[in-house]
């Protein structure tokens, strides 16, 4: 018998401070169970506002940071000192502050940005290395994926009415026309991101109004973030209220 798709849990913090704080925590409990279960954290990372989100990590001694394995749930096609580079991002607001080795840290191969079926095709080659081979396992399953939300509702680098939105097989895709730059991009697919075990969007301030309250409220819409329906894991967003003004979809009290 199958999982039914999860359904979106909303958490409304006071403001974007408190959703770091509340971030921190779950990602904790995350790491927790699954080093508990498996002796590693499988992370997925997005670019943009987030890994500054993530702030809330930085100094805590409880995180195993040797237990992560850190990928990325999408990437543009820069080398990884780009200003667009969401690694090197990563490595700025995050890496750079905390001990988390650098062999735990999955990278593009930049030596394959010319050729981008080759650098999606590699990158899904390091995920079957880490997640076993491809044949006993579908699809990986990712301890978390953290997402964004863009102001049209795409996710990762999956964009309103793109092909992208009806890949089912490959589990790492790439894109040569992101309507958001840069346009060369590879991305994690849905059926990675809804195997997860877990899959948090982290998406403050007031910009954000409109597009939450679509996704969260007319998921018939069809926007990349309202797919985004893990079946045997959780999906939940951690929002604050400036981008909750027009959310009517409930909410959910936080308990840390
Ligand atoms: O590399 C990317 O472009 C991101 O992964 C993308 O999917 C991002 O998460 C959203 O665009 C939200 O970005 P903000 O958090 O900056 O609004």
């Amino acid at each position: 018998m199958h999982a039914a798709p999860a359904k979106p849990t909303l958490y409304v913090m006071k403001n974007a401070d408190e959703v770091v704080s509340a971030l921190a925590s779950y990602v904790l409990h995350a790491q927790k169970e699954a080093v508990e279960k498996k002796g590693r954290f499988t992370v997925a990372l997005s670019g943009g506002s987030l890994p500054k989100m993530l702030r809330g990590l930085i100094g805590v001694e409880s995180v195993d940071w040797d237990k992560w394995q850190v990928y990325y749930a999408d990437e543009r096609a820069v080398p990884l000192d780009h200003p667009d580079s969401n690694h090197g991002l990563c490595e700025k607001e995050l890496y750079s502050k905390v001990p988390i080795p650098k062999e735990n840290i999955h990278p593009i191969d930049t030596t394959l940005l010319d050729d981008l079926e080759e650098l999606s095709d590699a990158y899904e080659k390091a995920l079957i290395l880490q997640f076993a081979s491809k044949d006993s396992a579908r699809f990986p399953i990712f301890d978390l994926i953290l997402l964004g939300m863009g102001p049209d509702g795409h996710t990762c680098s999956l964009f309103p009415g793109h092909e992208l939105l009806a890949e089912e097989d490959r589990w790492v895709a790439y894109l040569e026309d992101s309507p958001k730059p840069p346009p060369k991009r590879i991305t994690l697919t849905y059926p990675v991101i809804n195997h997860a075990l877990r899959v948090a969007f982290v998406a403050t301030g007031a910009g954000k109004q409109e597009m939450l309250s679509k996704v969260l409220d007319q998921p018939e819409l069809g926007l990349p973030c309202s797919r985004v329906r893990p079946t045997g894991g959780s999906v939940c967003w951690f929002v604050d209220e400036d981008a909750a003004a027009l959310v009517r979809y409930e909410r959910t009290e936080w308990e840390v």
